[in-house]
């Protein structure tokens, strides 16, 4: 049943995870697709380096590009720091409605401001929307080949400062191969590769940390 597989992994959140509980809830979407159906969030295993990042950078203002059914948003929101906000971008309504109702499930609403847009028109309005300046993390799991655009928006609007961390998913499989090498060879940042694993299969995957050097 259930319209849609972001549809059917609310179900079995809402039918097998702890209210409130965000790593009940977590569990749940890793179970639900490694064992019922595969779907494209982060996962367990690059999950720990993403949690991994987030403690380390203990970040005030974080963005992350695709939120899908909002697993990573989870994971990131349940490690901020009181008073740390966490926005997040999603093309589609469809997913960013199923992502609002699992991070309420989980939680974790009051941390997270979900908008629905195309990165490229919303990035360009973050500062004056939310009063802020610069992020200090910003996870980049949208369009693979929106990866590098969008990281050049994001100095253009001067919304990275130095120090800020760029963690970007599926660096190897699907890949951003424009991304990697933008990253890696220009002289404003310092890259860095964790490999991994593709979420709930064993095919190589990974993520690469990017430090901003202003
Ligand atoms: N606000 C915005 N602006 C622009 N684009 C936006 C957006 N909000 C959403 N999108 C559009 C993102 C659509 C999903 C992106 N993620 C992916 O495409 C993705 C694919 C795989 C995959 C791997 C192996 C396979 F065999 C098949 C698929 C794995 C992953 O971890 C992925 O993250
Ligand atoms: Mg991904």
């Amino acid at each position: 049943s259930g319209k849609s597989r972001p549809m059917r992994i609310l179900q079995y959140v809402q039918n097998t995870a702890v209210q409130g509980d965000a790593n009940s809830v977590i569990s749940a979407v890793d179970s639900y697709c490694a064992n019922v159906e595969w779907a494209m969030n982060v996962g367990d295993k690059k999950g720990e380096i993403l949690d991994a990042v987030v403690l380390d950078v203990r970040p005030r203002w974080v963005l992350e590009l695709g939120t899908y059914c909002g697993y990573s948003t989870m994971r990131i929101a349940r490690l901020l720091p009181p008073g740390a906000r966490l926005i997040t971008l999603e093309m589609n309504h469809h997913y960013a409605q199923v992502a609002k109702q699992i991070l309420g499930h989980a939680g974790l609403d009051s941390q997270v401001d979900l908008l629905v847009g195309a990165s490229s028109a919303l990035i360009p309005q973050l500062k004056k929307k939310f009063d802020m300046d610069k992020f200090d993390l910003v996870f980049i799991d949208h369009w693979k080949t929106s990866y590098l655009p969008d990281t050049k928006l994001l100095e253009e609007c001067d919304l990275l400062a130095s120090g800020t961390v760029l963690l970007a998913d599926n660096v190897t499989c699907p890949g951003a191969p424009e991304y990697l090498h933008y990253v890696r060879n220009s002289p404003r940042y310092k890259s860095l590769y964790f490999p991994s694993q593709l979420e709930y299969l064993r095919v190589e995957d990974g993520m690469e940390k990017s430090v901003f050097l202003g």
